[in-house]
């Protein structure tokens, strides 16, 4: 039977969306099913605002960064009054499924969604802080790794010419996938993660013996210190403004930000959002409902929506390798 199946994107925009988008489109017109897209996130919900989607929309799609949907953060779906609102809408305009992607917000306001709508609702994890429990990547976040490794590799190239200290914050909420990942990609001498941070003291203490070991060995070189975001208290400028009063000069900070969110995806995210888009429309019409869709070894899963924004721990290999790479480098 012929089905309305509806998709918005939420919460950060991240790249390979576009490439979900496009997947999505192209396996409800094989299952027969009708694909619509709401645009503004939950805004599109409450204001019934969508579009019809056709393979034309899809066209030239999987390369291109952001969303064609757009995105929002929206506070009215995060009180009774609009998620009542936004699942009366999806009952009039016909919606047989609703497929989210986003982070862990966008599928906490599902779950609450799924309260008042009986329909089918299916999450797709995208987000470039990886910060979602049962699944190894979300959408995004391997795009946002090469751009984070590609900016740090350009201010490695300044920073070597004047033997320069650089503090690099790279974003993540409250996550450091992806601040560790870039970190061990693009050679960073120190990173630091909310998932490993002690103190301020403490982290200073070894921030500066490391560059002092560094130093005696090589003379007079550049160190990069790779900061998660809402880790430091004050963020760079206080962390810059410690290191100078511990005698350590010439030190710059700076701060990554959106650039991070933008680009055309890498290859690895557009496989992930072909895979988890063409999975989520496989599911419409079965038993599957509050669920997320995510790839775990490589394959395909589901995880109920609520077990989503359980901890995820940081990959204990990488770990492993911060601490002998990185952080506990020199012996002291
Ligand atoms: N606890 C909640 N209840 C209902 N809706 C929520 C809740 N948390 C987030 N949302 C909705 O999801 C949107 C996106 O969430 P946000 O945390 O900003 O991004 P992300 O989905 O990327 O984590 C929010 O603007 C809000 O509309
Ligand atoms: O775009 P905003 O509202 O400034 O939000 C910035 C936040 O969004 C992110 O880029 C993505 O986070 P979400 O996917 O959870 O929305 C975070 O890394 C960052 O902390």
């Amino acid at each position: 039977m012929s089905k309305r199946v509806a998709v918005l994107t939420s919460g950060g925009d991240a790249p390979g969306m576009n490439a979900c988008i496009r997947a999505i489109v192209i396996a409800c017109q094989k299952s027969g099913y009708e694909p619509i897209g709401y645009l503004h996130g939950y805004n599109g919900l409450l204001n019934q605002e969508f579009v019809s989607l056709s393979l034309d929309s899809t066209h030239n799609l999987i390369q291109q960064g952001g969303t064609i949907l757009h995105s929002a953060r929206c506070k009215e779906f995060t009180e009774e009054a609009g998620v009542k609102k936004a699942a009366a809408n999806l009952v009039e305009a016909g919606i047989d499924a609703l497929l989210v992607i986003g982070g862990d917000g966008s599928f906490k306001g599902a779950t609450y969604l799924s309260d008042y709508f009986h329909g089918q609702i299916i999450g797709i994890p995208g987000t470039i802080d990886n910060d979602i429990a049962g699944t190894d990547a979300t959408i995004g976040y391997y795009t946002a790794i090469d751009t984070a490794m590609s900016s740090i590799d350009k201010v490695r190239d300044t920073a070597d010419a004047f033997e320069r200290i650089f503090l690099v914050e790279v974003m993540g909420r409250h996550a450091g996938f992806l601040a560790l990942n870039a970190a061990l990609s693009s050679a960073a001498d120190y990173v630091i993660l909310p998932e490993h941070f002690e103190s301020t003291d403490a982290e200073l203490k070894n921030i500066i013996t490391q560059i002092h070991a560094q130093r005696r060995l090589k003379g007079s070189v550049s160190f990069i210190v790779v900061v998660a975001e809402n880790v430091w208290p004050k963020g760079l400028p206080a962390l810059t403004e410690a290191l100078n009063e511990a005698g350590i000069t010439d030190v710059r900070p700076l701060t990554l930000g959106h650039v991070q969110r933008g680009g055309a995806p890498v290859s690895s995210d557009r496989l992930l959002a072909t895979t988890l888009g063409e999975f989520a429309v496989s599911l419409v019409g079965t038993s599957s409902n509050n669920v997320m869709v995510g790839e775990v070894n490589s394959h395909p899963v589901t995880v109920p929506l609520d077990k989503t924004s359980d901890s995820k721990p940081l990959n204990s290999a990488q770990v492993a390798l911060m601490k002998t790479i990185m952080n506990e480098r020199y012996d002291c």
